[in-house]
């Protein structure tokens, strides 16, 4: 079928769907428009994958069958403003933005058949995983579509409810954030003991890659896995212990929660709010 696939927003994941897009045949490069304001990172694309670089949305809309959001939420008012009206009737819009609602983006764009979705930078390997809702006016085609182009950057789930999707964005969306930032954590544990930070590196690496795979082909509880490492006066027990005791859990838990409070303070335009002002509680 080769549909017509509008990006409004070429960065990072922006990148990361044009490779789905191209990887899986969805589409020809040259049906695929990249729009956004900066010329040298749409002649980047163009060298890189073939696909039509532009610098104007509503030009580049025009033939859309699909028009993909991947702008920043903080910009999405603006970029809303100047394609309201613009978009074809019979395409779709499909939203990657942090807290942008279907209302938002519906009345935002004077357009009706909108999917909402919310991946995760493993996208750019094919190994994300993204939730999604749609609206209503949504036709069949328009979700089979939606959903290939999501399944060729990974995993992907449809949820009937949209607040599951600022749900997801702190947890699956922001997740990676997360990982990486526990990856550093152990790599610069094993530095101080004294391993050179390479080894350090692979030691870490493989154990979280050896722990996933692990967990996911023996389907047990990760607590049970847990306690399968977890020897009587051992140091497991001892480590965890400690990490208890620093409320590491709860850390998580709030700061999973901090993230779901900031994707629907985004979705109400809540962009400048200092982080200061925000309760500990
Ligand atoms: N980075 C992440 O982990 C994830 C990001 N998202 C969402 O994806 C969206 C994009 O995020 P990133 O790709 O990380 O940001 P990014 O900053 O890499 O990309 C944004 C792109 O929009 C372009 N742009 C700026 N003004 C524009 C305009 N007026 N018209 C068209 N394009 C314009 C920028 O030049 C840039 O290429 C955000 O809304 C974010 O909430 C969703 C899931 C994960
Ligand atoms: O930090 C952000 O706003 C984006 C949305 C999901 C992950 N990163």
């Amino acid at each position: 079928m080769n549909p017509k696939i509008t990006l409004i927003g070429p960065g990072a994941m922006g990148e990361a769907i044009i490779v789905g897009l191209l990887s899986k045949q969805i589409t020809l490069p040259e049906f695929i428009f990249a729009s956004g304001p900066i010329v040298e990172r749409g002649e980047e694309l163009k060298a890189k994958y073939g696909i039509v670089p532009l610098t104007d949305n509503v030009q580049a809309v025009q033939q859309a069958d699909l028009v993909i959001m991947a702008v920043k939420p903080q910009i999405l008012k603006k970029v809303m403003r100047g394609l309201k009206g613009h978009i074809p009737a019979q395409a779709l819009v499909l939203s990657i933005v942090a807290g942008a609602s279907i209302q938002t983006l519906s009345e935002g764009l004077a357009h009706t058949a909108i999917v909402r979705a919310m991946p995760n930078t493993p996208a750019q390997i094919g190994e994300g995983i993204t939730v999604w809702t749609a609206s209503p006016s949504v036709t069949p085609e328009q979700m089979e579509l939606a959903r290939q182009v999501l399944t060729a950057l990974g995993a992907e789930i449809y949820e009937e409810e949209e607040s599951h999707l600022d749900m997801a964005t702190a947890l699956s969306g922001t997740g990676p954030a997360y990982v990486f930032l526990f990856m550093e954590a152990l790599i610069d544990a094993g530095v101080h003991m004294g391993f050179a930070r390479k080894t350090a590196e692979q030691l870490v690496t493989q154990t979280i890659l050896g722990s996933v795979l692990y967990y996911k082909k023996i389907g047990i509880h990760p607590a049970q896995l847990r306690n399968q490492v977890t020897s009587p006066g051992g140091t497991s027990a001892e480590a965890l212990y400690y990490l208890e005791k620093a409320g590491f859990r709860t850390a998580l838990s709030r700061a999973i929660w901090a993230a779901y409070e900031r994707s629907l303070e985004l979705g109400k335009g809540l962009n400048s709010k200092p982080p200061e002002s925000k309760g500990e509680g």
